[in-house]
């Protein structure tokens, strides 16, 4: 485990000092390993996220197993910077077979999803919307030979809708200020519209829109870095005019439902490559398209479509536009990633892989004062965050407690208590695989996002019932009530508070609407069609191949690949969606979340892995606009602009360091036997130095009598003591071997 400590570096001298944990540098090259080596670390690189990657890298060769590189933290913390550094020193340490990856890839592809992927929020001014696995694969000679992007969980309706104070995804603002002259005319872009309604084309001051025009250069660049060619970054534009229109089109709010300005919405039209009316019924008249399909379909399907028109499925005009735009955007986006994994594909043998997740960051309207509650969207991000901190927490504890249990090794610890899987249980917990008892006794208790996609089937149904149905099964009541609550109802009509992070950061839910959003949206669902049928030939080779894969993977991007190490990739991917086919038919979208983050988890649980926790040790200033945003890090001191450093936020840290058990896991790392080896690679790494006693040791644990495999190495206890300087010296304990316990057979050093 490592944690990473940004900014306020020089203020917290010597503040961890265990092996592992280390403090982050201020963003730059990677060290080098001179410098000072904090006291306790064993690989003689200093603090940074580089001597990690090496660790991993290390260990994918010895072991020739997959690593994955977890980064966690709240919204701001650093992940996006550190995951970056990871990848670049992974490329530029292991070389790449024929220069397929490049440190100077790495970093385009950064621009790109920064600007494809991130917003401007209060958090920070590229907070990262998407959940992201970049993947390097290695052959056996270590080097690297292909890498691909994998990406799930969107914010796709950011595109129509964002909370106050924040933006929309970066691309829009960068487009509209930087494109030349001539693609701004063809694209009817040079005159903007008074007023758009997914808030498009505004910057509060001048200089904004010169440093997004300046941004669109820099991304123009990462395109052509990636090999993205001219009529392909065409394409792109036309897909993002296409959805500024639609905003400047916006849809009538009574009567008909229709686009409310005609002229607009032709423009969207004609920078999509099709017909206005094929526009027109794409968004709004799914009906038509019902028809069309129970008329050709059996009965059952007929039934499906009716149940779907008789509850509240209906859209709004408002609705089916903003669904037209989202869905258009998370095809661009899709298609973007695969013109990206294509830049980086290759058909050379790999032996394993190093996996980087950057998902978004946990958020809390609170860290920075806001009173507004949080919405569904930030919900599905502490969600995904609380998701991966329960595989580390099984990682970290559970795993290894039982490991230890396994091999008879005493190890005076108890599992901390509670696991953040108590209130991933609220939001997920599916009755029929209940992995947890429920918190407040009854049975069949189900969690929010099953909640939402039962409710939204049933006539007449309300948010206040989701509500009372939650707060039913995970409230706690009463005074005879023990351990961590997971959830409390608040006096303000529908809302609640998740007490996430293990209790130490509750966030405040407003669940006005949710219910309304847990519908499939139609024509989100119609969007692909448009754009693979599209007059225009460059729209079309960009998105037909899209075509070909499954509808049930949609929301999860970079399914392509054809290297051994990318197929099982995706197969891990396929596998998670088809294990709830129920849910992918019916397009529940709050289950496609569940479906996305099972995805995630499936890519990388086989893999070693290595956790980030990356902390924001300082309080959120806010910035002169008054919109929230910390004021951007300065180089060597943080200075904050007011000339003076930056105090540290010691209650914020305790909650960061408490929520993510960091002080119980240094404590079993000391307290147990962090490294360990299976005997096939303890042989392998040490059989030089004693043939013979590595064949006893081997033919020992072949045979039924594992007990004499531990006297066999108590013997040679010299063999772990030397090389001198080997990262792997320390003692044997006596009982390292578990008697007569059942195999995989290990090797534990006191670190
Ligand atoms: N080690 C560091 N020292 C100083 N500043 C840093 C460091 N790491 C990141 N930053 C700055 O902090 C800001 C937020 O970083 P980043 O986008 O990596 O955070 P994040 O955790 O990925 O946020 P989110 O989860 O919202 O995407 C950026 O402006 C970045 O330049």
């Amino acid at each position: 485990m490592n944690t990473l400590l940004h900014r306020y570096r020089e203020q917290l001298p010597h503040t961890f000092k265990g092996p592992d944990l280390i403090v982050l540098q201020p963003p730059g090259p990677p060290a080098p390993s001179a410098g000072k080596v904090p006291s306790g670390r064993r690989d003689g690189l200093p603090a940074h996220p580089g001597s990690l990657a090496q660790r991993a890298y290390w260990a994918l060769l010895s072991q020739r197993r997959d690593q994955s590189i977890v980064a966690l933290g709240r919204s701001g913390s650093g992940k996006t910077t550190c995951c970056e550094q990871v990848l670049e020193h992974l490329v530029a340490m292991a070389g790449s077979v024929d220069g397929r990856v490049s440190v100077e890839k790495i970093r385009a592809t950064f621009t790109v999803l920064r600007a494809f992927g991130s917003v401007s929020t209060g958090h920070s001014c590229n907070a990262t919307r998407v959940a992201m696995v970049m993947s390097l694969d290695f052959n056996a000679t270590g080097r690297v030979t292909a890498a691909q992007l994998q990406t799930m969980l969107l914010e796709k309706s950011r595109v129509a809708r964002q909370p106050e104070g924040e933006g929309n995804f970066e691309v829009f603002s960068q487009m509209l200020a930087g494109l030349d002259l001539d693609l701004r005319t063809e694209l009817h872009l040079h005159q903007l519209a008074e007023s758009s309604s997914f808030g498009l084309g505004v910057w509060p001051k001048p200089e904004d829109k010169q440093k997004a025009a300046a941004a669109f250069a820099q991304l123009r660049c990462a395109l052509e870095t990636l090999g993205i060619s001219e009529g392909e970054q065409r394409a792109i534009w036309r897909v993002l005019a296409a959805i500024y229109h639609l905003g400047a089109a916006g849809a009538c709010k009574v009567g008909r439902k229709q686009f409310m300005r005609f002229e607009w919405a032709n423009h969207a039209a004609e920078a999509l490559g099709c017909e206005y009316e094929e526009l027109n019924t794409a968004t709004f008249k799914h009906h038509l398209r019902q028809i069309i399909e129970q008329v050709t379909s059996g009965p059952s399907r007929r039934r499906l479509e009716e149940e779907e028109t008789s509850s509240g499925l209906k859209m709004t005009g408002v609705e089916c536009v903003e669904g037209m735009a989202s869905g258009l955007y998370q095809e661009l986006f899709a298609a973007v990633v695969s013109l990206i994994n294509r830049s980086f594909s290759s058909h050379h043998l790999s032996m394993a892989s190093i996996m980087v997740v950057d998902p978004p960051g946990f958020q809390n309207p609170r860290h920075q004062w806001k009173d507004r509650a949080a919405t569904f969207e930030e919900l599905c991000h502490n969600y995904a965050h609380e998701r991966l901190q329960l595989l580390c927490y099984q990682r970290t504890f559970v795993s290894t407690l039982e490991r230890y249990w396994q091999e008879g090794i005493p190890v005076p610890f108890d599992l901390p208590e509670p696991s953040p899987g108590t209130t991933v249980a609220v939001v997920d917990q599916n009755p029929s695989q209940v992995r947890l008892p429920a918190v407040g006794g009854a049975e069949d208790a189900r969690g929010l996002f099953w909640l939402l996609d039962e409710e939204v089937w049933v006539e007449g149904s309300s948010d206040g019932v989701v509500l009372k149905r939650l707060c039913a099964a995970f409230e706690k009541k009463g005074a005879g009530t023990e351990g961590t609550p997971a959830l409390r109802s608040c006096e303000q009509p529908l809302q609640f508070e998740i007490f996430h992070q293990l209790g130490q950061d509750p966030v405040r839910y407003d669940l006005t609407g949710w219910l309304h959003r847990a519908k499939p949206n139609l024509s989100a669902l119609d969007a692909p069609q448009v754009l693979q049928q599209s007059k225009r030939e460059e729209l079309r080779s960009l998105f037909q191949p899209r075509a070909k894969l499954p509808p049930v993977c949609r929301a999860v991007a970079g399914l392509e690949g054809t290297s051994q190490q990318a197929l099982q990739r995706s197969c891990a991917v396929r596998r998670a969606f088809a294990s709830s086919f129920a849910a992918v038919k019916r397009k529940a979208p709050c289950s496609q979340i569940k479906l996305q983050m099972d995805a995630l988890t499936s890519v990388i649980r086989r893999s070693q892995l290595h956790f980030i926790h990356c902390l924001v040790p300082g309080p959120a200033v806010e910035s002169r606009g008054g919109q929230g945003s910390l004021t951007p890090p300065q180089p060597g001191g943080d200075k904050s602009g007011t000339g003076g450093p930056l105090p540290l936020d010691i209650p914020a840290l305790r909650v960061q360091l408490a929520g993510s058990h960091i002080l119980e896991a240094l404590r079993l790392h000391r307290t147990g036997y962090a490294d360990h080896l299976g005997l096939a690679q303890f042989r392998r790494r040490f059989q030089v130095l004693d043939p013979l006693l590595m064949k006893k040791l081997m033919l020992a644990s072949e045979g039924v009598d594992e007990r004499k495999v531990c006297p066999l190495l108590q013997t040679r206890q010299h063999l772990l003591r030397s090389p001198p300087n080997s990262p792997w010296r320390g003692d044997i304990r006596p009982d390292w071997c578990g008697a007569g316990k059942s195999p995989p057979l290990v090797a534990a050093w006191k670190s």
